[in-house]
């Protein structure tokens, strides 16, 4: 595998989150989409919700005409959303799951349970053109799930590790990143292209960074938060320079 094979993909919601606190058209998601592609981003994640509280259709669309790095469109897996990523046909459709409570992602899709379900619902999305990417938990009954309906990728919810090591749990969080790496492994066994995402900030992304079957990482709300402090630009530059160095 090549050494700088570890991509960055940054989730842009979070400028649509501040947007729409206040409704109007500013920050616009597109623009930090540009400015993030100008920094070297090498993808855009955009997560389109079913409450729309944060990316809205009209984002996705915005997004679609202008970017030249790949779109990786985050969606539920219900016929609204398959049916958007037919209009447009991103680059990437990664299937996550949503509770309209949450306040966030809170785990990966349930695939095993849902399997006959959801090789349907990718199988038009697969035509298309869009690889199929599914967020799953470090668990290898639903990887394993993910291979067996013909996902290309999936995408480690990093988030319980991330938590971890921010509330100092260091036990709980070597476990959860020893689960990480050995599913991040199996997945790369099976065939499956490893993207890993959820949580992650400067102080938590080394470990991750330096598996190495990770191919993507997909950061956004930390990247977002630090922009009001560093600028876009320079915390993109950062975040870069340590998934290097983790690389070695
Ligand atoms: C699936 C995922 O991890 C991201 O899309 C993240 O969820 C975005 O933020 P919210 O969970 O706040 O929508
Ligand atoms: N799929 C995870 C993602 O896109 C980024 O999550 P976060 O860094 O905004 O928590």
């Amino acid at each position: 595998m090549a050494k700088n094979s570890l991509r960055l993909g940054l989730n842009i919601d979070h400028v649509a989150t501040v947007r729409n606190a206040r409704g109007g058209a500013y920050p616009d998601p597109v623009r930090a989409a540009k400015l993030a592609e100008e920094a070297g981003v090498d993808g855009i994640t955009a997560h389109l919700r079913e409450d729309r509280r944060h990316i809205m259709d009209a984002d996705i669309e915005g997004l679609m005409q202008a970017l030249t790095v790949p779109l990786n469109f985050e969606m539920a897996a219900t016929d609204e959303m398959q049916a958007i990523a037919l209009r447009h046909r991103p680059h990437a459709v990664c299937i996550v799951p949503e509770k309209r409570e949450e306040r966030t992602t809170e785990g990966g899709l349930e695939v095993a349970r849902e399997e006959n379900k959801l090789a349907h619902f990718i199988a038009p999305l697969r035509d298309a053109g869009c690889r199929i990417s599914i967020f799953v938990a470090a668990d290898q009954k639903q990887i394993e799930a993910a291979h067996r309906i013909g996902a290309d990728i999936v995408e480690l919810h990093v988030g319980a590790y991330c938590d971890a090591h921010a509330e100092g749990d260091f036990a709980l969080r070597d476990a959860e990143l020893q689960s990480l790496r050995e599913m991040s492994t199996y997945a790369h066994s099976l065939g499956l292209e490893v993207h890993a995402g959820h949580g992650l900030t400067y102080d938590c992304v080394s470990p991750i960074a330096a598996f190495p079957e990770v191919q993507e990482l997909n950061i956004g709300h930390f990247l977002i938060g630090e922009a009001v402090f560093l600028g876009l630009t320079p915390a993109v530059h950062e975040m870069r320079r340590l998934m290097d160095e983790a690389r070695g």
